[in-house]
């Protein structure tokens, strides 16, 4: 494996190029991949390894809108779309891509069908980790495997699409195989992960829960609103308070940090710009410190798996995420975001 210096650390990472394509067609020849489930990790997953020439099965509900969403894609009922049950009664390796409560609901079927030699894939460590509140413990006889894009099922297809991708985590939690790490890995090549770090199961889910409810989706809107209420209640117009919270964000200097770092995107932005960040970060940073140190303990404690867990069972979860989701989209920010995207030249 390669070693790679990631600022002061070395880590062992696995890139494309020392473990080929080709290299994972050849581990997993004879293996019947059951992608379980056809959200949004499942059509990325799926149609990437398809795609890359592995043996491809998906199972999901029938007459779900998945199912259905499935069949567009290509998938062929009763030839390469099953039923749950039976795709897992197919499958060698079982990528257990339910949404994380569908994982618990479904154990006891899936469980049935982990007969000894297969493989259990996972793409987050919640299942495992919180087995306590799960139920989740697989038989020993079977691999246990994680490969866990690092973004959205949707984003992991456009990249590889793109001829790109999108990096990984990978963990073994058990290897009853002997082989894997190499299924593992041929896995991680196979759905088209750009380079694949070393996590475990704990970690994983740790770092992955703090980030979604940190930087990455739950502090960044709470960032982002605090910003745009203030401006507007000091008088600015929407467009002036979402162009200068959001749109140039992500349409101009975020595409700068992605390129070349922090010191990049403020090197081509103003001195006046430059003096003002770089005397204000700190102060930022120690002011949200004590809220990541609150969120990491309900990470640890299992607090935010209980709380997931509790409201993905209520009958009417979907009808009320989506309230939710609506409430955001239809608040004063993102309905001028609405109207900003519209003015786009490339919309207009
Ligand atoms: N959404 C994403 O891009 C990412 C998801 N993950 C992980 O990947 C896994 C799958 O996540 P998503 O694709 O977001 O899932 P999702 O919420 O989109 O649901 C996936 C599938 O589960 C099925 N399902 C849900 N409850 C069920 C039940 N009780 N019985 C039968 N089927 C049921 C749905 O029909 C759907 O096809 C999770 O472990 C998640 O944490 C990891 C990285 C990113
Ligand atoms: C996209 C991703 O990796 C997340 C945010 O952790 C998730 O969807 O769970
Ligand atoms: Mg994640
Ligand atoms: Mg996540």
């Amino acid at each position: 494996m390669a070693k790679l210096k990631f600022g002061t650390i070395e880590e062992n990472v696995m890139t494309r190029q020392e473990f080929p394509l080709k290299k994972a067609q050849e581990v997993l020849k004879d293996e019947v991949i059951a992608v379980l489930g056809y959200g949004v990790q499942g059509p990325g997953q799926a149609l990437n390894l398809k795609d890359n020439g592995f043996n491809v099965i998906v199972g999901q509900r029938k007459g779900s809108k998945t199912w259905d969403k499935a069949v567009e894609d290509g998938w062929i009922p009763g030839k390469t779309l099953f039923e749950l049950e039976e795709a897992a009664e197919k499958g060698t390796i079982l990528q257990y891509l339910l949404s994380d409560a569908g994982q618990i609901a479904q154990w006891e079927t899936v469980k049935k069908h982990l007969t000894p030699g297969k493989a259990l894939y996972f793409s987050h460590g919640f299942g495992i980790t919180y087995s306590d509140q799960t139920g989740i413990v697989p038989p020993k006889d079977v691999d246990v495997i994680l490969v866990a894009p690092k973004g959205s099922g949707t984003s992991l297809r456009r990249l590889f699409v793109n001829g790109s991708g999108l990096n990984s985590s990978y963990a073994i939690h058990q290897d009853a195989t002997g082989k894997a790490l190499e299924r593992c890995l041929a896995l991680g090549i196979g759905v088209g992960s750009g380079y694949l770090f070393e996590t475990n199961f704990r970690k994983e889910v740790y770092s992955d829960l703090t980030g979604e409810r940190g930087s990455l989706m739950g502090a960044i809107q709470g960032l982002f609103a605090a910003q745009y209420d203030l401006l507007r209640s000091k008088g600015h117009s929407p467009s002036e308070a979402f162009n200068e919270t959001v749109e140039e964000a992500t349409q101009s200097l975020y595409p700068l940090v992605a390129e070349n770092g922090m010191d990049w995107m403020y090197a081509n932005c103003s001195t006046t710009a430059q003096r003002g960040a770089l005397d204000w970060w700190k102060k930022f940073r120690d002011a949200v410190k004590p809220v990541f140190e609150e969120l990491y303990d309900s990470v640890e404690t299992g607090n935010e798996a209980k709380l997931t867990i509790t409201a993905n069972e209520k009958e009417d979860y979907r009808v009320e995420l989506e309230k939710e989701l609506r409430e955001l989209k239809d608040s004063e920010m993102w309905q001028a975001g609405a109207a900003v995207r519209k003015l786009r030249p490339e919309n207009a």
